[in-house]
């Protein structure tokens, strides 16, 4: 699946944005907060509006603090996923449940730095697991292959039937790296510049999603 990261594209123009990559899987939603990260993007009265421009499901990622209070909201406005940090809450379990309560797909999200394994446990929990390629907060950041022994490592849990569970990436996603991920398992590609800098946005999404599944020891391209 490839998710386009709106962050990337025209905000005065979300309506046309989200058109010009219609036959995505996913729309990609950075909600930051300017605490738990360092920038200040949109938020529910946004993501509320783009659910009623746009058929594709909304991926929502919230980079902020206190997702118990603030992520089942995106759920009851119709969000498709609804992903969180691990690293912004003491209960994951908590607002995971209160999510997929609110009718949403439940994810958990790790910065680069934050390791996998105190998480492997409750990622029963979640219906996605999303790797930070870069350090959140900002688009057209270098693609950080360390992090891919994460998704190595869900992915060996997925594909031993002990979980399942989507495994996405964000940041730093383009031609030149989207192999590397799909060779370690990734299900899901957001790309936010490597799309919408693009001159056909749509065209780009068509393009790395070949190359991924081409790459892909478990992924088949349904065209
Ligand atoms: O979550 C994000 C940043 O925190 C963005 O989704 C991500 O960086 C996508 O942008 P790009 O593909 O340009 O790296």
């Amino acid at each position: 699946m490839i998710a386009p990261s709106i962050l990337s594209a025209d905000f005065a123009r979300l309506a046309e944005e989200a058109a010009a990559v219609a036959g995505s899987d996913w729309l990609h939603v950075d909600v930051m907060d300017a605490h738990f990260v360092p920038n200040l993007t949109l938020g529910l009265p946004v993501v509320q509006s783009l659910l009623k421009a746009t058929d594709i499901p909304l991926d929502c990622h919230l980079m902020i603090d206190n997702p118990g209070r603030w992520a089942p909201p995106y759920a009851e406005a119709g969000a498709h996923n609804v992903t969180f940090h691990a690293e912004a809450t003491d209960d994951p379990i908590a607002v995971a449940r209160d999510i997929r309560a609110a009718g949403a797909k439940a994810g958990l999200s790790v910065k680069p730095g934050t390791p996998i394994e105190p998480y492997l446990e409750i990622l029963k929990e979640f219906d996605t697991l999303l790797v930070m390629s870069v350090e959140p907060g900002f688009g057209g950041q270098s693609f950080m292959p360390e992090v891919l022994s994460k998704a190595r490592a869900v992915r060996r849990l997925v594909d031993s039937g002990e979980l399942t569970l989507v495994v996405e990436i964000d940041g730093g996603i383009n031609t030149d790296t989207v192999e590397a991920a799909a060779e370690a398992g990734v299900d899901c590609f957001v790309a936010g510049s490597a799309v919408y800098g693009a001159a056909d946005p749509a065209a780009a999404v068509r393009a790395l999603r070949a190359q991924a599944a081409s790459a892909s020891p478990h992924l088949t391209l349904v065209q």
